[in-house]
């Protein structure tokens, strides 16, 4: 659609009078600086410009087929002009991918096809490949000569990757590979792409060689015909059907009838296969061939922020614009923003969005580090890199959706319009929440690293910096309140500490009584689940903390006061969120939750001002919310009618059904 042009909205006008504090300087601060926030305008403009970005009719009034078909051919323009002209006229060479993850969305109101051989296909290439692999497949990935997708998760499985069916057997006298599905569950199953458009997929499959299971390894399939697209003999693929949300992602089945693919095409980075069928086991660690997914967390901390800031920029403009109700009588009516109520319900939005983002950033470094510590030998960083991932992947996931549903109640009756885009944002991230690991498994995942740091800490071994509060707590140390930035945090770890000691107790408890480990640890999942929850949460706490005070160290004082409001408020609503458990393991007192409510309470006052301000500095285009009332202008209801106007419901005045059966029930002749 275009957009039509009108003058600001008055209020919103207003709102923006009183910002205390440079815009520019936050949106360069998240940007990661001036520069790189002047490329990334630069990006945008040149797919802006472009042209690929307008639909004839809004994606919302389109059948599933043609919406599909709309975002296959979006999706090819824009990998063209990736590869052309967005380099040529930028002149940027070494693209950034937070530039052109955000204005993907410009061009996909929902999902691309696409999206799987960028975020999942070529990472598997290069995180899996051994250098010979690397050469033949990666310069045809990224030229898009061949279209790729990740197929692990089954009919049957999806959580437990070691019940995976699919089998790979290898043949030693054809030196070839044969993928079968044995059962139904064992049909591969929502694999993004897979349905209709990639013709190649990483498929994870049980090793068989020399009648041996040596468990489950990648391999390069070819799935399809590169010029007709049909499938290729052996294999059975196509879409699962309608989904909440990634309608035009076509995820799709696929099921092998004892297909052949050459023993060169197990990535074998890590483990291999040679000629005469004799396995050869990763040299470092059993888990590497789970990198992709801890690389995919990673990026889902990212996407958690960047979906509840445009949430929130849609929920808080609208909320400068509406009117409702009163506060006293004649009055004229307030601003919904300025009801405490939607204060509470918005800026805590706000602050998540800043407390993710650079959380996620300090998470790709740490990924990034973990990475090189890896190339030079050494796995001993992978655990906490994958208990880190893990936590902070669920929570965050699970946090911004529920943030984004609050948005949408924050927009009353409109927020539940398709054309307002917060039920497009919640669909999508409320699948972050179940895919690459759902929240329940991942967070036991973390709490396995916990109870071993946990007796590592009691062994008197150093265990890793961010579990460092465990080693204290056993020294004896009391937690004791200090409202302060610092002092909160402390008292977060006691509680993930205190939790942990519970967890740790309780499994031991169980096995004095008989019970053995797995049955003990079984029975106090519904606990380790709560302590991994309330380490990450301190992990959160004390990342978005320490980089606030990093990043602004030379910010003006305008944006220091406002970037640690926004700190405080989320330390205040964690604490108020949290009581029970600061109460048990903390030394909180009656007197210092009451501080705590009002310092909140008073936030939420001197944030209400700066709060346009704020979410205009998440820089977000009109063509990247989507959403008829989250525009910069804040012409709420003239977009509403807008939509409402070129909904193809009203492009006949009488519809049909009403001649075939209204009339005639009318008429009693039906
Ligand atoms: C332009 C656009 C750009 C876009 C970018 C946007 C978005 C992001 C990009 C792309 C993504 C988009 C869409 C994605 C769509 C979704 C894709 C998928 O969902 S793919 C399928 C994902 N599936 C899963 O995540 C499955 C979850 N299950 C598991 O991971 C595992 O089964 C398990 C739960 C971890 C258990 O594994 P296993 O049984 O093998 O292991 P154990 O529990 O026995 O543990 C043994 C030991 O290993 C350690 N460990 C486990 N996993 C890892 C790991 N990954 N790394 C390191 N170590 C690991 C575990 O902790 C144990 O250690 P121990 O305690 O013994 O020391
Ligand atoms: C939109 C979308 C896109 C996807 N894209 C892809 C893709 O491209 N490629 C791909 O391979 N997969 C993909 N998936 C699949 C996804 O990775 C899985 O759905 C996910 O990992 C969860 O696995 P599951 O469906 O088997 O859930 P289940 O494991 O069946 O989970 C069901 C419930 O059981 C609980 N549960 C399961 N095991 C345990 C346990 N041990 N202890 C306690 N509770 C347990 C879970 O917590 C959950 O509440 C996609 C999924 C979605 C929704």
């Amino acid at each position: 659609m275009v957009l039509k042009k009108y003058n600001i909205n008055p209020d919103l006008a207003l709102e923006r009078q009183k910002c205390t504090f440079d815009i520019e300087e936050i949106i360069n601060i998240f940007d990661g600086g001036k520069e790189k926030t002047s490329q990334r305008r630069k990006i945008e403009d040149v797919v802006l410009k472009s042209g690929l970005c307008h639909d004839d009719v809004p994606e919302e009034c389109m059948s599933l087929k043609e919406r599909y078909e709309n975002a296959v051919r979006k999706s090819c323009f824009f990998s063209k002009l990736m590869k052309t002209e967005l380099q040529e006229i930028t002149g940027i060479e070494d693209f950034e991918t937070p530039a052109i993850r955000r204005i993907a969305d410009a061009l996909f109101k929902d999902i691309s096809p696409f999206l799987l051989h960028l975020g999942m296909f070529v990472p598997t290439i290069i995180g899996q490949c051994t250098s010979e692999q690397l050469m033949i497949w990666l310069p045809k990935a990224l030229d898009l000569q061949i279209i790729g997708g990740y197929a692990q998760t089954e009919l049957g499985h999806g959580t437990f990757i070691r019940g995976l069916e699919t089998t790979a057997t290898y043949d030693a006298d054809t030196e070839e590979f044969v993928l079968h599905t044995p059962t139904l569950t064992a049909h591969k199953w929502w694999a993004g792409g897979l349905g209709k458009t990639i013709n190649h997929c990483i498929v994870v499959a049980q090793l068989y060689t020399k009648g041996v299971c040596y468990g489950t390894h990648l391999f390069m399939v070819q799935i399809r015909d590169l010029d007709t697209h049909m499938p290729l003999p052996g294999i059975k693929v196509g879409e699962i059907g309608p989904r909440m949300g990634f309608s035009s992602a076509d995820n799709g089945f696929l099921g092998f009838n004892n297909f052949r693919i050459p023993r060169n095409n197990m990535l074998m980075k890590h483990a291999q296969v040679q000629k005469d069928g004799t396995y050869v086991k990763p040299a470092r660690h059993g888990k590497l061939t789970y990198q992709t997914m801890v690389f995919v967390r990673v990026t889902l901390v990212n996407e958690a922020a960047f979906n509840l800031s445009k949430a929130v920029t849609i929920a808080v403009r609208y909320s400068a614009v509406r009117r409702q109700s009163e506060m006293r009588p004649n009055e004229p009516e307030p601003q919904i923003l300025d009801y405490p109520t939607q204060q509470h319900k918005l800026f805590i939005g706000i602050a998540t969005a800043h407390a993710f983002q650079l959380t996620a950033n300090w998470l790709w470094n740490t990924f990034k580090s973990v990475l090189s510590d890896m190339k030079k030998g050494d796995v001993g960083t992978l655990p906490e890199l994958h208990a880190l991932s893990s936590c902070l992947k669920a929570v965050c996931t699970s946090d911004a959706a529920l943030l984004i549903e609050q948005c949408r109640y924050a927009c009353g009756g409109h927020g539940y319009m398709l054309s307002s885009n917060l039920p497009y944002i919640y669909s999508f991230v409320a699948a972050t929440r179940t895919y690459e690991g759902d929240y329940t498994i991942l967070l036991l995942q973390t709490a396995r690293f916990l109870v071993k740091a946990w007796e590592q800490a009691e062994a008197g071994k150093t265990v890793t910096p961010t579990v460092s509060y465990i080693s204290r707590s056993l020294k004896g140390e009391k937690n004791s309140w200090r409202s302060t930035d610092e002092g909160i945090i402390k008292s977060f770890q006691a509680v993930a500490a205190g939790k942990i000691a519970l967890c740790v107790k309780s499994i031991r408890d169980r096995m004095k009584s008989g019970l053995d480990y797995e049955d003990a640890w079984l029975l106090t999942t519904v606990q380790l689940v709560d302590a991994a929850e309330a380490h990450c949460r301190s992990v959160i706490l004390e990342t978005y903390c320490n980089e606030v005070r990093r990043l602004t160290k030379s910010s003006s004082d305008n944006v220091k006061i406002v970037m640690h409001q926004l700190v405080t408020l989320y330390l205040s609503y964690w604490t108020l969120q949290r009581t029970g458990d600061l109460l048990r393991y903390s030394s909180i007192s009656e007197k210092d939750i009451d501080f705590m409510q009002r310092q909140y309470e008073e936030l939420l006052q001197h944030i209400r001002p700066n709060a346009v301000a704020l979410v205009d500095a998440f820089d977000l285009r009109d063509e990247i919310l989507h959403s008829s009332l989250g525009a910069y202008d804040g012409r709420v209801y003239e977009r509403l009618m807008e939509q409402a106007e070129n909904n193809p419901m009203n492009a006949e005045p009488v519809n049909q059904s009403f001649h075939k059966y209204i009339k005639p029930l009318l008429q009693g002749k039906l």
